[in-house]
């Protein structure tokens, strides 16, 4: 297995004081599983162009970012990504989230999100969004 870690970037979209969650389709992997949306960020790309790409390619929507959280690593069992989190929220004007790639979406408060079955590498992304939370009390 390579070493290299697959850079991904992921953004956690606020609105009325939730967050958006979007769940994996069947046949890729983690399906079921719910995440940030994002993806791979692609050769020559900074993380933060990544994220505009993948979130208007995936959902038809287009954010700002309020935050960027420390990138997280994390070993699947077919290889390593490091993921680059990035709290968001929607620009004034821009289409509401549609899931053309995901399975479903939801919107829900923060206190539910780990009650899903989450990407096991979204964990530690969980464990800042609390943080910045309790901070913010
Ligand atoms: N977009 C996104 N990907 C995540 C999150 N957490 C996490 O482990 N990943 C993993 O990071 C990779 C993201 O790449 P992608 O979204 O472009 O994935 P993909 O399904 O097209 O590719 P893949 O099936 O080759 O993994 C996937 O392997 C995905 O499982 C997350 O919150 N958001």
């Amino acid at each position: 297995m390579s070493t290299f870690a697959t850079p991904v970037v992921c953004a956690i979209i606020e609105q009325d004081g939730l967050i958006m969650v979007a769940q994996r389709p069947p046949g890729k992997r983690l399906e079921g599983c719910w995440e940030f949306p994002g993806g791979k960020i692609e050769m020559d790309e900074l993380p933060e162009e990544a994220l505009h790409r993948e979130l208007f390619e995936e959902l038809g929507c287009q954010v700002e970012i309020i935050q960027t959280g420390r990138p997280v690593s994390h070993v699947y069992d077919w290889g390593s990504i490091m993921l680059h989190p990035f709290r968001c929220s929607l620009v004034e004007g821009s289409q509401q989230p549609v899931a053309y790639e995901h399975s479903a979406l939801q919107w829900l408060p923060l206190a539910e999100l780990g009650g899903l079955e989450l990407a096991p590498a979204d964990l530690p992304v969980l464990e800042w969004l609390n943080q910045e939370a309790a901070k913010a009390e």
